[in-house]
């Protein structure tokens, strides 16, 4: 009994300096038994927590509402969140390289990876105005500057004055059903990511549609990796995806579980990454 004791309050005093340290989920926090534990414990976790606070920080504006102005791309979802850890367990996947990221809302995981895992280039896109305006602050909040052209981001690659240790990062305006060729042959990534973008049938198909055709605007035969991060909230969708995946031939894998959770989400149902390795030559084409 009195081991559980220990485990819940440990639990308790865990879940208070995660959420205190991203400033999130505070108001729901259970505040009176938090008192209570940190009278017994006096004053040590207090100052372990203030210790704590080093290192880099991402900041977000973000909606409080899971939708608004008919998107929901102004708040950051779980996926967003499980990728970033990843992608700071996992750093050299982005270290040096080109990383698009497709369906980026409110940019918390694009940012994450910016300032943790040193991308050469991060292009990141929405199709949403409104999603892209919050997108285009939250990067300037974080310090990072934005270059002015969107549409080519490789034009820069040759002499420039560009610092070196930071990425190029730039904003692209990228609806999947309606990308062109040359937007997309413009790009050129080594990585592409997206986090929480399977949500219905339609989109599962239009970002399928949006892979293949990237592969396809690839030069040197070179396709990217993709990952795409999801919550399994509905195994139908899930299946949709991987059916669809193997219709149109890329071979995909499932990432194994990362075990160290550094972001405050609760996590009601599981969420996963899918590793996508493209090919230059997929099927190109729908399904009936
Ligand atoms: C659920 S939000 C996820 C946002 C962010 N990745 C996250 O996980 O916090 C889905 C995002 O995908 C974008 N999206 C949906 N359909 C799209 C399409 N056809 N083309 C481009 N972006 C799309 C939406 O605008 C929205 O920002």
């Amino acid at each position: 009994m009195a081991r559980e004791e220990n485990v819940n309050s440990a639990r308790l005093l865990r879940s208070f300096e995660r959420r205190f340290l991203a400033t999130r989920g505070l108001r729901s926090f259970p505040w009176q038994s938090l008192e209570e534990k940190l009278r017994d414990s006096g004053s040590e976790l207090l100052l372990d927590i203030l210790q704590k606070p080093s290192g880099d920080s991402v900041t977000l504006s973000e909606s409080t509402a899971i939708v608004s102005h008919g998107t929901t791309g102004l708040v950051t979802w779980n996926a967003a969140l499980y990728l970033a850890e990843w992608a700071i367990e996992n750093p050299a996947v982005f270290t040096h390289r080109t990383v698009l990221e497709l369906g980026s809302g409110a940019g918390f995981t694009g940012l994450a990876i910016c300032k943790m895992c040193r991308p050469r280039a991060y292009v990141f896109s929405d199709c949403h105005s409104r999603v892209l305006k919050q997108l285009q602050g939250n990067i300037l909040l974080n310090s990072l500057s934005l270059e002015p052209d969107a549409t080519t981001p490789m034009q820069h690659q040759g002499h420039d004055t560009h610092n070196s240790e930071s990425p190029r990062v730039t904003v692209a305006l990228l609806d999947w059903d309606t990308a062109t060729a040359p937007q997309l042959a413009a790009f050129q990534p080594d990585i592409v990511i997206a986090a929480d973008v399977l949500y219905c049938p339609e989109t599962i198909l239009s970002l399928v549609g949006l892979l293949q055709r990237l592969s396809a605007c690839q030069k040197d035969q070179r396709a990217p990796d993709a990952y795409v991060a999801f919550t399994i909230r509905n195994p139908e969708t899930c299946q949709m995806f991987t059916t669809e995946l193997g219709r149109v031939g890329i071979p995909w894998e499932a990432v194994p579980r990362h075990d160290q959770k550094l972001f405050p989400y609760e996590e009601h149902s599981e969420t996963t990454i899918l590793k996508l390795t493209l090919q230059v030559h997929t099927r190109l084409g729908r399904s009936p």
